[in-house]
């Protein structure tokens, strides 16, 4: 399985289901390039999703990120695509049967980028200003930072939310670092958080590959792809999620780096409903696999959760 193939007998053709927006494009030609490297051919199916026709409601209402994967699933399901790329942020925390994550590339980037036409950095922010995100995380994040600010809803892809700040609706907006750094709009960062003061979605910046869990001959194309070392971070992040309650529009952080053989996890949880100080936990300890990191993930929801999370 840990066996690069190089011979010819061993290319497959392989098609990608994706969605359309320029980020999932990129994503999805990201692993192209990569598995063509490898001597496979691989072309791409491109959809539209339910998730990227919502723009005007907050997507924790109206059935969550997972909008974003079914399409794609269905495609995978009908044998249309043999894989389907994501940003794992947006991936539910348990898959639904029948479905694996075949493996986590190496993470991009996973801060959040402070974009402005206005101000170098949320400091610089007056009094009062409006701020747009609609991620519940951010919103709970930044209100524990400047507790003074507006935030306002903004939905749809990255370039929608651009489009959304240059017409001077925000004095600012939150965006993933990663994304932009993708799209090749590294001059829209005007500076990136750190993650001490705006810790990360579980599992932002990072890749995954879904595959149907039958088709294990695609398990010895994909496994040069694995980058063990983020997939064992963002277990750790994921396991947050799920032992909390398995939804990624909860407005919970969770963010896992290794210090040695030992990974460190951090984790936040506010109330989107009423102002209150955050809920933060972190834990360490010496990971070697999958089991044990996501040990570690639910050793800090645990924290989370005695000290008021829900
Ligand atoms: N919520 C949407 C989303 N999903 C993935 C990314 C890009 C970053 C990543 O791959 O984690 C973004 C944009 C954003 O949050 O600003």
């Amino acid at each position: 399985m840990s066996t690069p193939s190089t011979s010819s007998l061993d290319s497959l053709k392989i098609v990608i289901a994706t969605r359309e927006s320029r980020l999932a494009l990129w994503q999805a030609e990201h692993v192209q390039a990569l598995l063509q490297q490898r001597g496979h051919t691989v072309t791409l199916l491109g959809m539209t999703t339910r998730g990227d026709q919502i723009l005007d409601r907050s997507l924790s209402k109206v059935g969550g990120k997972g909008l974003f994967v079914k399409e794609l699933e269905i495609a995978l399901e009908e044998g249309r695509a043999d894989i389907a790329v994501h940003s794992l942020k947006d991936v539910p925390m348990d898959l639904p049967e029948g479905f694996a994550l075949a493996c986590v590339l190496e993470r991009e980037d996973p801060s959040d980028a402070f974009v402005s036409n206005r101000y170098a950095t949320l400091a610089d922010v007056p009094q009062g200003g409006v701020v747009g995100t609609s991620s519940l995380r951010r919103t709970v994040l930044l209100r524990a930072l400047r507790p003074d600010l507006q935030i306002a809803p903004l939905r749809g892809n990255l370039d929608t939310r651009l489009r959304k700040l240059d017409e001077g609706q925000f004095d600012a907006i939150v965006l993933a670092t990663a994304g932009l750094l993708r799209l090749g709009l590294p001059e829209r960062i005007r500076s990136r958080f750190a993650s001490s003061r705006m810790l990360p979605a579980a599992g932002q910046g990072a890749l995954g590959i879904e595959i149907r869990a039958d088709r294990t001959d695609l398990v010895a194309a994909l496994a040069p792809l694995a980058h063990t070392a983020t997939w064992q971070a963002v277990a750790a992040e994921r396991a947050v999620s799920r032992s909390m309650g398995g939804s990624c529009s909860m407005p919970l952080a969770a963010y896992a780096t290794w210090q040695g053989d030992q990974l460190h996890i951090d984790a936040a949880w506010g109330d989107a409903e009423q102002p209150a100080p955050l809920v933060t936990a972190s834990a360490q300890a010496a990971i070697t696999d999958l089991a044990s990191a996501t040990a570690l993930g639910e050793q800090v929801a645990a924290q989370l959760r005695a000290g008021g999370a829900r």
